[in-house]
Protein backbone atom coordinates (compact mmCIF):
# COMPACT_ATOMS: atom_id res chain seq x y z
CA UNK A 1 0.00 0.00 0.00
CA UNK A 2 0.79 3.71 -0.65
CA UNK A 3 0.16 5.69 2.27
CA UNK A 4 0.68 10.00 2.58
CA UNK A 5 0.41 10.89 6.37
CA UNK A 6 1.01 14.31 5.55
CA UNK A 7 -2.22 15.60 6.71
CA UNK A 8 -2.14 14.48 9.93
CA UNK A 9 0.87 16.58 10.76
CA UNK A 10 0.95 19.23 13.36
CA UNK A 11 0.52 22.59 11.43
CA UNK A 12 -2.58 21.44 9.28
CA UNK A 13 -4.12 19.16 11.90
CA UNK A 14 -6.12 19.54 15.30
CA UNK A 15 -5.18 17.22 16.76
CA UNK A 16 -2.19 16.66 15.10
CA UNK A 17 1.65 15.46 15.15
CA UNK A 18 5.29 17.27 14.95
CA UNK A 19 7.77 15.72 12.97
CA UNK A 20 9.81 16.16 16.47
CA UNK A 21 7.02 13.17 18.17
CA UNK A 22 7.22 11.28 14.78
CA UNK A 23 11.01 11.13 15.36
CA UNK A 24 10.46 9.57 18.94
CA UNK A 25 7.74 7.47 18.38
CA UNK A 26 10.08 5.88 16.15
CA UNK A 27 12.49 5.03 18.37
CA UNK A 28 9.41 3.01 20.16
CA UNK A 29 8.55 1.64 16.32
CA UNK A 30 12.00 -0.22 16.03
CA UNK A 31 11.79 -1.77 19.58
CA UNK A 32 8.23 -3.01 18.30
CA UNK A 33 9.42 -4.08 15.10
CA UNK A 34 11.84 -5.94 17.27
CA UNK A 35 9.12 -7.83 19.33
CA UNK A 36 7.21 -8.68 16.14
CA UNK A 37 9.96 -10.24 14.43
CA UNK A 38 10.46 -12.35 17.15
CA UNK A 39 6.84 -12.95 17.56
CA UNK A 40 6.31 -14.27 14.01
CA UNK A 41 9.90 -16.28 13.59
CA UNK A 42 8.49 -18.26 16.72
CA UNK A 43 5.07 -18.30 15.57
CA UNK A 44 3.97 -17.04 18.92
CA UNK A 45 0.33 -16.87 19.38
CA UNK A 46 -1.43 -14.18 17.53
CA UNK A 47 1.50 -12.89 15.81
CA UNK A 48 1.62 -15.98 13.65
CA UNK A 49 -0.68 -14.45 11.89
CA UNK A 50 1.94 -12.11 9.89
CA UNK A 51 3.44 -15.36 8.65
CA UNK A 52 0.34 -16.24 6.74
CA UNK A 53 1.43 -15.56 3.57
CA UNK A 54 4.40 -18.30 4.16
CA UNK A 55 2.58 -20.19 5.53
CA UNK A 56 -0.84 -21.00 4.00
CA UNK A 57 -0.71 -23.91 1.26
CA UNK A 58 -2.86 -22.13 -1.42
CA UNK A 59 -2.74 -26.10 -3.19
CA UNK A 60 -4.40 -27.43 -0.31
CA UNK A 61 -7.33 -25.18 -0.29
CA UNK A 62 -7.72 -25.71 -4.02
CA UNK A 63 -7.66 -28.89 -3.63
CA UNK A 64 -9.96 -29.28 -1.08
CA UNK A 65 -12.92 -26.95 -2.98
CA UNK A 66 -12.33 -28.76 -5.95
CA UNK A 67 -15.30 -31.04 -6.09
CA UNK A 68 -17.11 -27.51 -5.81
CA UNK A 69 -15.07 -25.62 -8.58
CA UNK A 70 -18.56 -26.07 -10.57
CA UNK A 71 -20.63 -24.17 -8.24
CA UNK A 72 -22.86 -21.40 -9.37
CA UNK A 73 -22.48 -20.00 -5.70
CA UNK A 74 -20.85 -20.03 -2.47
CA UNK A 75 -21.70 -19.52 0.66
CA UNK A 76 -20.01 -18.82 4.01
CA UNK A 77 -21.84 -19.49 6.96
CA UNK A 78 -19.92 -17.91 9.72
CA UNK A 79 -19.55 -14.86 11.70
CA UNK A 80 -17.02 -11.99 13.22
CA UNK A 81 -13.15 -12.94 11.61
CA UNK A 82 -15.09 -16.35 9.95
CA UNK A 83 -17.32 -14.22 7.77
CA UNK A 84 -15.58 -10.53 7.12
CA UNK A 85 -12.34 -12.04 5.73
CA UNK A 86 -13.96 -13.75 2.88
CA UNK A 87 -16.80 -11.41 2.33
CA UNK A 88 -14.05 -9.09 1.99
CA UNK A 89 -12.11 -10.60 -0.56
CA UNK A 90 -14.95 -12.02 -2.83
CA UNK A 91 -16.64 -8.60 -2.93
CA UNK A 92 -12.88 -6.82 -3.75
CA UNK A 93 -12.29 -9.22 -6.45
CA UNK A 94 -15.68 -9.37 -7.83
CA UNK A 95 -17.89 -12.65 -8.90
CA UNK A 96 -15.43 -14.44 -10.86
CA UNK A 97 -16.93 -18.07 -11.41
CA UNK A 98 -19.62 -17.98 -9.01
CA UNK A 99 -21.52 -15.44 -6.96
CA UNK A 100 -20.72 -15.07 -3.02
CA UNK A 101 -23.23 -14.92 -0.02
CA UNK A 102 -22.18 -14.61 3.43
CA UNK A 103 -25.02 -15.39 6.48
CA UNK A 104 -23.51 -13.71 9.40
CA UNK A 105 -26.50 -12.94 11.44
CA UNK A 106 -29.37 -15.22 12.68
CA UNK A 107 -32.07 -12.89 11.19
CA UNK A 108 -35.19 -15.59 10.11
CA UNK A 109 -35.99 -13.12 7.52
CA UNK A 110 -32.32 -12.47 5.99
CA UNK A 111 -31.82 -16.39 6.29
CA UNK A 112 -36.01 -17.72 4.79
CA UNK A 113 -34.97 -15.17 1.27
CA UNK A 114 -31.30 -16.40 0.99
CA UNK A 115 -31.86 -20.29 1.25
CA UNK A 116 -34.92 -18.98 -1.30
CA UNK A 117 -32.88 -16.96 -3.44
CA UNK A 118 -30.19 -19.07 -3.47
CA UNK A 119 -29.84 -22.14 -6.55
CA UNK A 120 -29.11 -24.73 -3.67
CA UNK A 121 -28.26 -27.97 -5.71
CA UNK A 122 -25.85 -25.34 -7.50
CA UNK A 123 -24.34 -23.70 -3.90
CA UNK A 124 -20.85 -24.22 -2.23
CA UNK A 125 -21.41 -24.21 1.46
CA UNK A 126 -17.96 -22.77 3.61
CA UNK A 127 -18.96 -23.20 7.21
CA UNK A 128 -16.63 -21.59 9.15
CA UNK A 129 -15.78 -21.32 12.84
CA UNK A 130 -12.04 -21.27 14.50
CA UNK A 131 -13.48 -22.48 18.19
CA UNK A 132 -16.07 -24.81 16.54
CA UNK A 133 -18.92 -23.42 19.17
CA UNK A 134 -20.45 -20.14 18.26
CA UNK A 135 -23.99 -20.23 18.14
CA UNK A 136 -25.16 -17.83 15.31
CA UNK A 137 -22.58 -19.98 12.70
CA UNK A 138 -23.68 -23.22 13.90
CA UNK A 139 -27.77 -22.54 14.03
CA UNK A 140 -27.53 -21.02 10.74
CA UNK A 141 -25.67 -24.21 9.18
CA UNK A 142 -28.45 -26.63 10.78
CA UNK A 143 -30.66 -24.65 9.25
CA UNK A 144 -29.09 -24.82 5.64
CA UNK A 145 -28.30 -28.23 5.58
CA UNK A 146 -31.72 -28.72 6.71
CA UNK A 147 -32.82 -26.09 3.42
CA UNK A 148 -30.69 -28.40 1.32
CA UNK A 149 -32.11 -31.47 2.91
CA UNK A 150 -35.94 -30.35 1.78
CA UNK A 151 -35.16 -28.87 -1.18
CA UNK A 152 -33.70 -33.29 -2.38
CA UNK A 153 -29.71 -31.66 -2.36
CA UNK A 154 -26.85 -33.86 -0.75
CA UNK A 155 -25.75 -30.74 1.56
CA UNK A 156 -22.87 -33.57 2.70
CA UNK A 157 -21.72 -32.97 -1.30
CA UNK A 158 -21.42 -29.27 -1.38
CA UNK A 159 -20.29 -28.45 2.28
CA UNK A 160 -16.30 -27.68 2.94
CA UNK A 161 -15.35 -26.80 6.78
CA UNK A 162 -12.65 -24.96 8.22
CA UNK A 163 -12.26 -25.14 12.11
CA UNK A 164 -10.24 -25.87 15.30
CA UNK A 165 -9.40 -29.46 16.02
CA UNK A 166 -11.98 -30.17 17.74
CA UNK A 167 -15.44 -28.94 18.86
CA UNK A 168 -19.39 -29.75 17.25
CA UNK A 169 -18.37 -28.73 13.95
CA UNK A 170 -14.92 -30.75 13.70
CA UNK A 171 -17.18 -33.93 15.01
CA UNK A 172 -19.83 -32.94 12.43
CA UNK A 173 -17.39 -32.88 9.43
CA UNK A 174 -15.52 -36.51 10.73
CA UNK A 175 -19.12 -37.60 11.39
CA UNK A 176 -20.02 -37.16 7.85
CA UNK A 177 -16.83 -37.29 5.98
CA UNK A 178 -16.76 -33.71 5.19
CA UNK A 179 -14.05 -31.88 3.30
CA UNK A 180 -12.23 -29.95 6.41
CA UNK A 181 -9.28 -27.48 6.56
CA UNK A 182 -7.38 -26.58 9.66
CA UNK A 183 -8.01 -22.98 11.06
CA UNK A 184 -4.64 -21.47 10.98
CA UNK A 185 -2.30 -22.36 14.39
CA UNK A 186 -2.14 -19.58 16.54
CA UNK A 187 -4.21 -17.01 14.49
CA UNK A 188 -7.58 -15.39 15.85
CA UNK A 189 -10.10 -15.16 13.48
CA UNK A 190 -10.07 -11.20 12.63
CA UNK A 191 -6.75 -12.00 11.12
CA UNK A 192 -7.18 -14.95 9.52
CA UNK A 193 -8.08 -13.91 5.73
CA UNK A 194 -4.77 -15.12 4.33
CA UNK A 195 -6.14 -18.68 5.12
CA UNK A 196 -8.72 -20.85 4.08
CA UNK A 197 -10.80 -19.33 6.67
CA UNK A 198 -10.73 -16.19 3.91
CA UNK A 199 -9.44 -17.74 0.84
CA UNK A 200 -12.03 -20.86 0.20
CA UNK A 201 -14.81 -18.73 -1.57
CA UNK A 202 -12.09 -17.05 -3.25
CA UNK A 203 -10.73 -20.55 -4.40
CA UNK A 204 -14.25 -21.56 -5.24
CA UNK A 205 -14.95 -18.26 -7.45
CA UNK A 206 -11.68 -19.02 -9.05
CA UNK A 207 -9.70 -15.91 -7.93
CA UNK A 208 -5.68 -16.00 -7.54
CA UNK A 209 -5.09 -16.96 -4.67
CA UNK A 210 -1.44 -17.48 -5.39
CA UNK A 211 -1.76 -13.24 -6.11
CA UNK A 212 -3.55 -12.42 -2.85
CA UNK A 213 -0.22 -14.43 -1.01
CA UNK A 214 1.93 -12.72 -3.03
CA UNK A 215 0.91 -9.43 -1.90
CA UNK A 216 0.93 -10.59 1.59
CA UNK A 217 4.37 -11.52 1.31
CA UNK A 218 5.76 -8.27 -0.12
CA UNK A 219 3.94 -6.65 3.06
CA UNK A 220 6.61 -9.43 5.21
CA UNK A 221 9.14 -8.07 3.02
CA UNK A 222 8.38 -4.45 3.94
CA UNK A 223 8.66 -4.69 7.65
CA UNK A 224 11.27 -2.62 8.86
CA UNK A 225 12.30 -0.96 12.34
CA UNK A 226 11.10 2.65 11.21
CA UNK A 227 7.45 4.21 10.70
CA UNK A 228 9.31 5.88 7.23
CA UNK A 229 10.13 2.94 6.00
CA UNK A 230 7.40 0.91 6.31
CA UNK A 231 4.14 1.92 5.19
CA UNK A 232 2.00 -0.89 7.59
CA UNK A 233 4.28 0.58 10.67
CA UNK A 234 3.53 4.55 9.32
CA UNK A 235 -0.12 3.68 8.97
CA UNK A 236 -0.45 2.53 12.46
CA UNK A 237 1.97 4.63 14.06
CA UNK A 238 -0.20 7.90 13.00
CA UNK A 239 -3.13 5.96 13.80
CA UNK A 240 -1.78 5.28 17.42
CA UNK A 241 -0.41 9.14 17.63
CA UNK A 242 -3.20 10.77 16.47
CA UNK A 243 -5.26 8.82 18.92
CA UNK A 244 -3.61 9.81 22.48
CA UNK A 245 -4.18 13.25 20.88
CA UNK A 246 -7.90 13.23 20.85
CA UNK A 247 -8.43 11.23 17.50
CA UNK A 248 -10.41 8.56 19.10
CA UNK A 249 -12.53 7.74 15.97
CA UNK A 250 -10.82 6.21 12.83
CA UNK A 251 -12.99 6.79 9.98
CA UNK A 252 -12.68 4.10 7.55
CA UNK A 253 -13.72 5.75 3.78
CA UNK A 254 -12.66 3.66 1.11
CA UNK A 255 -13.43 4.99 -2.02
CA UNK A 256 -14.68 1.99 -4.19
CA UNK A 257 -17.65 0.36 -3.68
CA UNK A 258 -16.15 -3.21 -4.32
CA UNK A 259 -14.33 -1.97 -0.78
CA UNK A 260 -16.75 -1.15 1.84
CA UNK A 261 -16.59 -4.74 3.36
CA UNK A 262 -12.63 -4.35 3.39
CA UNK A 263 -14.40 -1.37 6.23
CA UNK A 264 -16.51 -3.80 7.82
CA UNK A 265 -13.63 -6.44 8.03
CA UNK A 266 -10.98 -3.48 9.13
CA UNK A 267 -13.58 -2.63 11.83
CA UNK A 268 -13.38 -5.53 13.70
CA UNK A 269 -9.55 -5.92 13.50
CA UNK A 270 -9.14 -2.40 14.81
CA UNK A 271 -12.22 -2.71 17.50
CA UNK A 272 -11.41 -6.31 18.55
CA UNK A 273 -7.64 -5.97 18.75
CA UNK A 274 -7.43 -2.62 20.15
CA UNK A 275 -10.80 -2.32 22.05
CA UNK A 276 -8.92 -3.07 25.57
CA UNK A 277 -8.13 -0.95 28.69
CA UNK A 278 -10.07 1.89 28.35
CA UNK A 279 -8.34 2.88 25.12
CA UNK A 280 -9.15 2.15 21.47
CA UNK A 281 -9.89 3.70 18.39
CA UNK A 282 -13.52 3.59 17.64
CA UNK A 283 -13.86 2.37 13.76
CA UNK A 284 -16.33 4.08 11.64
CA UNK A 285 -17.01 2.48 8.28
CA UNK A 286 -17.74 5.11 5.87
CA UNK A 287 -18.38 5.51 1.65
CA UNK A 288 -16.85 7.56 -0.38
CA UNK A 289 -18.18 9.46 -2.44
CA UNK A 290 -21.97 8.48 -0.62
CA UNK A 291 -20.72 9.74 2.91
CA UNK A 292 -19.51 13.14 1.57
CA UNK A 293 -23.48 13.35 1.84
CA UNK A 294 -24.46 11.98 4.99
CA UNK A 295 -21.35 12.37 6.97
CA UNK A 296 -19.03 14.72 5.78
CA UNK A 297 -20.40 17.47 7.82
CA UNK A 298 -20.34 15.70 11.06
CA UNK A 299 -16.36 15.33 10.09
CA UNK A 300 -15.62 19.08 9.54
CA UNK A 301 -17.59 20.66 11.86
CA UNK A 302 -18.24 18.55 14.45
CA UNK A 303 -16.60 16.75 17.61
CA UNK A 304 -12.84 16.94 16.90
CA UNK A 305 -12.43 13.37 17.80
CA UNK A 306 -11.47 11.47 14.27
CA UNK A 307 -9.41 11.32 11.70
CA UNK A 308 -10.09 9.47 8.59
CA UNK A 309 -8.76 7.15 6.23
CA UNK A 310 -9.49 7.41 2.75
CA UNK A 311 -8.28 4.44 0.51
CA UNK A 312 -8.58 4.57 -2.93
CA UNK A 313 -7.34 2.09 -6.10
CA UNK A 314 -5.55 3.71 -8.61
CA UNK A 315 -6.56 1.91 -11.05
CA UNK A 316 -10.70 1.92 -12.17
CA UNK A 317 -12.50 1.00 -14.88
CA UNK A 318 -14.11 3.24 -17.44
CA UNK A 319 -17.48 4.42 -17.52
CA UNK A 320 -17.72 7.82 -19.44
CA UNK A 321 -20.54 10.59 -18.46
CA UNK A 322 -22.27 11.69 -22.01
CA UNK A 323 -21.28 14.93 -23.39
CA UNK A 324 -24.69 17.49 -22.28
CA UNK A 325 -26.28 20.32 -24.10
CA UNK A 326 -27.84 20.57 -20.38
CA UNK A 327 -26.75 24.13 -18.61
CA UNK A 328 -24.22 23.79 -15.65
CA UNK A 329 -23.57 20.10 -16.77
CA UNK A 330 -20.60 20.41 -19.18
CA UNK A 331 -18.27 20.43 -16.91
CA UNK A 332 -19.43 16.65 -16.30
CA UNK A 333 -19.93 15.45 -19.64
CA UNK A 334 -17.12 13.97 -21.59
CA UNK A 335 -15.44 12.94 -18.56
CA UNK A 336 -15.93 9.96 -16.81
CA UNK A 337 -17.22 8.50 -13.20
CA UNK A 338 -13.67 7.56 -12.04
CA UNK A 339 -12.21 10.81 -12.91
CA UNK A 340 -15.53 12.58 -11.35
CA UNK A 341 -14.67 10.06 -8.26
CA UNK A 342 -11.35 10.73 -8.03
CA UNK A 343 -11.88 14.40 -7.65
CA UNK A 344 -14.15 13.97 -5.03
CA UNK A 345 -11.79 11.65 -3.19
CA UNK A 346 -8.58 14.49 -3.63
CA UNK A 347 -11.71 17.42 -2.87
CA UNK A 348 -12.76 15.75 0.00
CA UNK A 349 -9.01 14.99 1.44
CA UNK A 350 -8.37 19.00 1.05
CA UNK A 351 -11.60 19.96 2.41
CA UNK A 352 -10.77 17.82 5.79
CA UNK A 353 -7.44 19.64 5.64
CA UNK A 354 -8.50 22.75 5.30
CA UNK A 355 -10.64 22.36 8.44
CA UNK A 356 -7.68 20.91 10.31
CA UNK A 357 -8.73 17.52 10.56
CA UNK A 358 -6.66 14.55 10.62
CA UNK A 359 -6.48 11.76 7.31
CA UNK A 360 -4.74 9.90 5.82
CA UNK A 361 -4.35 8.58 2.40
CA UNK A 362 -3.63 4.60 1.70
CA UNK A 363 -3.79 3.82 -2.25
CA UNK A 364 -3.09 0.56 -3.55
CA UNK A 365 -2.08 0.20 -7.29
CA UNK A 366 -5.41 -1.73 -8.37
CA UNK A 367 -8.26 -4.17 -7.12
CA UNK A 368 -6.21 -7.57 -8.30
CA UNK A 369 -5.25 -10.08 -6.05
CA UNK A 370 -1.68 -8.70 -5.05
CA UNK A 371 -2.79 -5.34 -4.42
CA UNK A 372 -5.54 -6.79 -2.27
CA UNK A 373 -3.73 -9.07 -0.47
CA UNK A 374 -0.62 -6.47 0.62
CA UNK A 375 -3.63 -4.30 1.51
CA UNK A 376 -5.00 -6.70 3.61
CA UNK A 377 -1.47 -7.80 5.19
CA UNK A 378 -0.65 -4.29 5.80
CA UNK A 379 -3.81 -3.32 7.92
CA UNK A 380 -2.97 -6.21 9.93
CA UNK A 381 0.82 -5.26 10.68
CA UNK A 382 -0.49 -1.51 11.14
CA UNK A 383 -2.75 -3.60 14.49
CA UNK A 384 -0.13 -5.31 15.50
CA UNK A 385 2.36 -2.60 15.82
CA UNK A 386 -0.49 0.07 17.06
CA UNK A 387 -1.23 -2.86 19.76
CA UNK A 388 2.79 -2.83 20.97
CA UNK A 389 3.06 0.57 21.15
CA UNK A 390 -0.46 0.80 22.94
CA UNK A 391 1.02 -2.10 25.25
CA UNK A 392 -2.44 -4.01 25.26
CA UNK A 393 -3.39 -7.52 24.35
CA UNK A 394 -3.80 -7.14 20.96
CA UNK A 395 -4.53 -10.79 20.11
CA UNK A 396 -7.45 -11.39 22.46
CA UNK A 397 -11.16 -10.66 23.22
CA UNK A 398 -12.15 -11.29 26.69
CA UNK A 399 -15.04 -8.98 26.70
CA UNK A 400 -17.13 -10.44 23.89
CA UNK A 401 -17.51 -13.62 26.13
CA UNK A 402 -20.25 -12.11 28.81
CA UNK A 403 -22.61 -11.97 26.31
CA UNK A 404 -22.43 -14.95 24.75
CA UNK A 405 -23.03 -16.75 28.32
CA UNK A 406 -26.07 -14.77 29.06
CA UNK A 407 -27.19 -16.12 25.04
CA UNK A 408 -26.63 -19.51 25.75
CA UNK A 409 -28.13 -19.38 28.97
CA UNK A 410 -31.41 -17.59 27.80
CA UNK A 411 -31.38 -20.41 25.55
CA UNK A 412 -31.04 -23.42 28.16
CA UNK A 413 -28.21 -24.17 27.24
CA UNK A 414 -26.91 -24.20 30.84
CA UNK A 415 -26.57 -22.03 34.01
CA UNK A 416 -24.80 -19.00 33.69
CA UNK A 417 -25.66 -16.10 36.33
CA UNK A 418 -24.86 -13.26 33.21
CA UNK A 419 -28.37 -14.94 31.94
CA UNK A 420 -29.42 -14.16 35.26
CA UNK A 421 -28.61 -10.43 34.75
CA UNK A 422 -30.62 -10.17 31.83
CA UNK A 423 -33.74 -10.98 33.71
CA UNK A 424 -32.82 -8.27 35.99
CA UNK A 425 -32.67 -5.53 33.81
CA UNK A 426 -33.36 -1.91 34.74
CA UNK A 427 -36.80 -0.58 33.50
CA UNK A 428 -37.46 2.73 32.84
CA UNK A 429 -40.06 2.08 29.93
CA UNK A 430 -41.36 4.74 27.74
CA UNK A 431 -44.00 3.83 24.83
O1 LIG B 1 -14.61 -18.38 14.46
P1 LIG B 1 -15.47 -18.44 15.64
O2 LIG B 1 -14.87 -19.16 16.80
O3 LIG B 1 -16.83 -18.98 15.30
O4 LIG B 1 -15.69 -16.93 16.18
C1 LIG B 1 -16.28 -15.97 15.38
C2 LIG B 1 -15.97 -14.60 15.88
O5 LIG B 1 -16.49 -14.45 17.21
C3 LIG B 1 -15.52 -13.79 18.03
O6 LIG B 1 -14.96 -14.73 18.85
C4 LIG B 1 -16.20 -12.72 18.84
O7 LIG B 1 -17.28 -13.21 19.50
C5 LIG B 1 -14.52 -13.21 17.08
O8 LIG B 1 -13.29 -12.95 17.66
C6 LIG B 1 -14.50 -14.25 16.00
O9 LIG B 1 -13.94 -13.75 14.82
Amino acid sequence: MHLDIGNALAGIARPGVSRDSLDRLDDCVARAHERIERGVEEREFGYAALALPETTAAAEIERAVAPLADSEAVLTVGIGGSALGAATVSAALGRGDADAYVLDNVDPRRANELLAALPLSETAVHVVSRSGTTAETLANFLVVREAMADAGVDWTERTVVTTGEDGPLRALADEHGLPALDVPEGVPGRFSVLSSVGLVPAAIQGHDLDGLLAGGRAGMDALAPSLYECPAYGYGAACHALEVRGATTNVLMPYAERLEYFAEWFAQLWAESLGKDGLGQTPVRALGATDQHSQLQLYRAGRRDKHVTLVRPRERPERAIPETGIEGLSYLGGSDLGTLLDAEFEATEASLAAAGLPNVRIEIDALDAESLGRLLYDAEAACVLAGELMGVSTFTQPAVEWGKRAARGLLGGGDFEEAEAVAGKERLVIE
